[in-house]
């Protein structure tokens, strides 16, 4: 089937390629001197605020970063050996790319990438997907990972219908109930998402998933709403033990707040009732061992009492998790880079932390922060501003970290330091 669907030229060229990167089935740990000919190479296929600081890990360690990402400057860009701006989702510029380029790794940042195209690579050996090419393919269309979960692996989910018009979608949303959600099949914070109340909320529930899907699909979810207590982003690490062997390692819960399916705050350690703590660590257990290969996942479940809901996963670090860089001895993304290098990682905490969300509040070519001395006044706090270069109202476009004794004064400081912080955009 796969075979099917890659185009033909991607095929052609890839006879063509001369080189073939050896596919270890445990990675060596030897890593090479950067910009010579024995440096350990990973391309990061986006480059945002995420990628970033996945480079700067990886930098860390002496390994030569090449950052790509659709757009000029990403934040990734700006600390990469290398940078590259091209359309991901097109599977021969990808394979051009990477071609010329000779990654040793891969690894892929967002989900709108030509995921067919590289699976189709690494079968033919040729590049090293992280954690696995079919786990991103899985994970960037909401369809492959939730009849995955649910089907396959039996793990609790909500209850869902997929529709591909607004006639399937009454009927799905009739069978389902209210409330319920809808999202495009393909699409990340919360954009195209809508809560419905009623039968009378369908048509704009699919005009919105139409504009706001990541890949115009002409496909969504219906989920049955879950009235959770709160919502978890659990990060599993998979990476190699002392004895050689794969082992998952589970940070803190963290618990986090989304507005309009795009997050706003999250803190580590979310509290959890024991079970609940289980079913969760045996749910990510599940999903990952699945997908498979070595790095950080983020799964994302929902809680009610004891009670557990599978929602997605991300084979890579989760926007929840950068309040790891204040709270864990190894933030999400230095556990990232070192588990897909084959190194040791230590998921311990250091300190209760929170994070919280600075919007660009403009739509602006470029805007400017002042405040930035004010927020880091507040006891224990830090930021990172992203260097995105351009602003929308409802753009990320940096973070608010705080660490203290407890998570209700490091979410009430972490909140407190993003809103010292304010985006001006000049006149
Ligand atoms: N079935 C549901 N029941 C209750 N709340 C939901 C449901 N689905 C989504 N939500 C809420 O919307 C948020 C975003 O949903 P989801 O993670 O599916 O979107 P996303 O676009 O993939 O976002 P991201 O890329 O940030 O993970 C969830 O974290 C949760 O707060
Ligand atoms: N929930 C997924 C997520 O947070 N992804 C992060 O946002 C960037 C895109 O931001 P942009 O839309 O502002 O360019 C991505 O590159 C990634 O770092
Ligand atoms: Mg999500």
């Amino acid at each position: 089937m796969l075979i099917q669907v890659f185009p033909n030229t991607i095929r052609t060229l890839l006879a063509f390629t001369e080189f073939a990167v050896m596919i270890k089935s445990k990675p060596s740990p030897r890593i090479g001197t950067p910009l010579s000919s024995t440096a350990t190479k990973v391309m990061l296929l986006g480059s945002g605020e995420l990628g970033k600081e996945v480079i700067i890990s990886l930098q860390r360690l002496g390994v030569e970063v090449i950052a790509v990402d659709r757009y000029a400057n990403a934040p990734g860009h700006q600390v990469a050996h290398r940078a590259y701006v091209i359309d991901m989702t097109d599977g021969v510029a990808l394979a051009e790319l990477i071609n010329q380029e000779k990654p040793d790794l891969i690894v892929p940042e967002i989900e709108a990438i030509a995921t067919t195209a590289l699976m189709e690579m690494e079968n033919a050996g040729i590049v090293r997907v992280i954690p696995t090419a079919r786990a991103a393919w899985l994970t960037m269309d909401r369809e492959g990972i939730r009849r995955l979960a649910a089907e396959e692996l039996g793990v609790a989910t909500s209850p869902y219908r997929f529709a591909d018009s607004l006639k399937e979608l009454k009927a799905g949303a009739a069978e389902i109930g209210f409330p319920c959600v809808v999202k495009p099949v393909m699409s990340s914070s919360g954009k195209g998402q809508s809560k419905l109340s009623s039968i009378a909320d369908v048509e704009s529930a699919w005009d919105c998933a139409a504009s706001g899907g990541r890949v115009d699909a002409g496909r969504v979810i219906v989920e049955g709403f879950i009235d959770f207590d709160y919502e978890i982003t659990l990060l599993t690490v998979r990476a190699i033990g002392a004895d050689g062997e794969v082992h998952t390692h589970f940070c803190e819960p963290i618990g986090h707040v989304q507005v309009n399916g795009d997050y706003v705050e999250s803190w580590q350690p979310q509290v959890m009732h024991p079970e609940a703590l289980q079913k969760a660590h045996d749910i990510a257990k599940k999903v990952t061992d699945n997908l498979g290969g070595l790095g950080l996942f983020g799964v994302e479940l929902f809680v009610k009492h004891d009670m557990v809901w599978f929602s997605e996963v991300s084979p890579r670090p989760h926007d929840t998790g950068m309040v790891t860089m204040a709270s864990q001895e190894q933030s999400e993304f230095e556990l990232h880079a070192k588990a897909i290098l084959g190194l040791p990682v230590n998921v311990a905490m250091k300190t209760p932390a929170a994070s919280a969300v600075i919007y660009g509040q403009h739509d602006a070519k470029v805007v400017a922060f002042e405040g930035v001395a004010e927020a880091l006044h507040i006891p224990g706090t830090d930021i990172r501003l992203f260097g995105k270069p351009e602003s929308f109202a409802r753009r990320r476009m940096g973070v608010a970290l705080a660490g203290a004794a407890d998570v209700e004064t490091a979410r009430k400081n972490a909140k407190t330091a993003a809103a010292k912080i304010k985006p001006v955009a000049p006149s």
